[in-house]
């Protein structure tokens, strides 16, 4: 006869291959998430390109490579199942067609064919394992890697000064933003900027064809090809009903919207989303930079984000009369839109810094607000931001802190450093 924990361990399986992905809330006890260690691609950084690439600082790779594993590590002490997505992305290319094609797709997004360069590099890349070559491609490839006595022809001889044949790709250690996970199925995000735009590549080829999601229908409820923009950062699940959006630097109402048809009309479980306007600006560049959730009725905020009455532009999106309407409804209120979507007499806002104009605006720059939920009430969280830290504290929230000098200089913290796959359903 099986025992409790076989029949538990079982059940967790079927589940598990039934709905390779499950996320119904933020804070719903997590079970697998996706991480990416950062690589090379951070060493590939220089000034010149540095704003460009999304970045403030060069992080020093021994040691945000420690932070990074200290991080994974605390997330599997809690039993968290840690994927890779470096790791996912080799396996599903060692099928030699899906290789070349993923090659092919790389090369064509990268605009890699300068002077003509495309099929030396096609070659090179294709001459590394599958995993030699993911990580050759999330590095970037120098001009200089290939061979002078490779480049036979005047267009490859007469280069110009730029030093990279494919640009790094430093911000794929934030996992949260190329795609996201809601209900059993996920959206592939069509990336604001074209730093990042390349990144939800690799899902797309995994959630298509790595056995652990290909044979299960994996519902992609908006996928990267769609012209306007969203990204995970501002893709909050609040229940198994309610959806928050932020409408804000790298996400257009029109994703918004669109997600919101789809969600409606493809029988999911979600009934409203609500979009929240945040200000377009580099250090709140989404919604999860100023806004997390922390328990059932807790909640992060910046105040920055609000104007002196608390007020906000908040739209409630419904199913509408039929599949490409949505009703809207304006609410000016964050806190009071949330209590009514979630149904909740009270709910809290705990301010990033403790609302201290100087301590606020230093610990949200260093995602003091980004939480990452691992149960109800229990966050991960940067050890820097400590007056936030305390103040969750102070509100009965268990803070697990994790090292952040290095971590912290790509502008994210652990909400945006992990990609949830499966969390348990929170009660009701
Ligand atoms: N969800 C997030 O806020 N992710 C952080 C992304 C930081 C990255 N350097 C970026 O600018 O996209």
């Amino acid at each position: 006869m099986s025992s409790i924990a076989e029949i538990a361990s079982e059940r967790e399986i079927n589940h598990k291959l039934k709905h390779p992905i499950h996320v119904t809330s933020e804070i719903g006890t997590l079970r697998t998430v996706l991480l990416k260690r950062p690589g090379k691609e951070v060493e590939n950084l220089v000034p010149e390109y540095l704003q460009r690439l999304l970045f403030d600082d060069i992080p020093y790779l021994p040691i945000i490579q420690r932070e990074h594993d200290y991080f994974a590590e605390t997330l599997k002490n809690r039993g968290i199942e840690v994927l890779y997505l470096e790791k996912l992305a080799a396996e599903t290319l060692s099928n030699p067609e899906l290789k070349k094609q993923f090659v092919d797709d790389i090369l064509r997004e990268s605009r890699a064919n300068v002077n003509g360069a495309a099929k030396i590099l096609r070659e090179y890349l294709l001459s590394f394992s599958s995993m030699e070559m993911v990580d050759k491609i999330m590095s970037g490839v120098l001009k200089k890697e290939i061979e002078e006595s490779k480049k036979t022809h005047l267009y490859e001889l007469m280069d110009d000064q730029y030093p990279f044949y494919l640009d790094p790709m430093p911000n794929l250690y934030f996992t949260r933003d190329p795609a996201a996970s809601i209900g059993n199925g996920l959206t592939i995000n069509s990336m604001r900027e074209p730093a990042r735009r390349r990144e939800s590549l690799f899902m797309q080829y995994i959630i298509k064809h790595h056995p652990r999601f290909a044979d299960h229908d994996v519902p992609v409820w908006l996928d990267r090809d769609y012209e306007f923009s969203i990204e995970g950062g501002d893709e909050l699940i609040l229940s198994d009903e309610v959806i928050a959006i932020g409408v804000s630097a790298r996400t257009s109402a029109r994703a918004i919207e669109r997600l919101a048809l789809n969600l409606f009309k493809k029988n999911s479980s979600f009934k409203k989303v609500l979009a929240v306007e945040i200000p377009k600006c580099r250090a709140f560049m989404h919604l999860d930079t100023v806004f997390t959730m922390v328990d059932y009725d807790k909640f992060t905020i910046h105040p920055g984000i609000q104007g002196p009455q608390g007020d906000m532009n908040v739209y409630i999106l419904e199913k509408g009369e039929d599949d490409e309407h949505v009703n809207i409804s304006h609410r000016s209120n964050l806190q009071e839109a949330l209590k009514e979507a979630l149904g909740l007499s009270e709910l809290v806002l705990i301010p990033c810094g403790g609302g201290d104009e100087i301590a606020s605006s230093r610990e949200q720059w260093n995602d003091g607000s980004n939480t990452l939920a691992i149960a109800p009430g229990v966050v991960v969280t940067y050890d820097r931001n400590y007056i936030s830290n305390e103040l969750l504290r102070q509100h009965g929230i268990e803070v697990v802190e994790i090292l952040s000098s290095e971590l912290s200089r790509g502008r994210g913290g652990p909400r945006c450093m992990s990609m949830p796959i499966v969390r348990e359903n929170i009660r009701k």
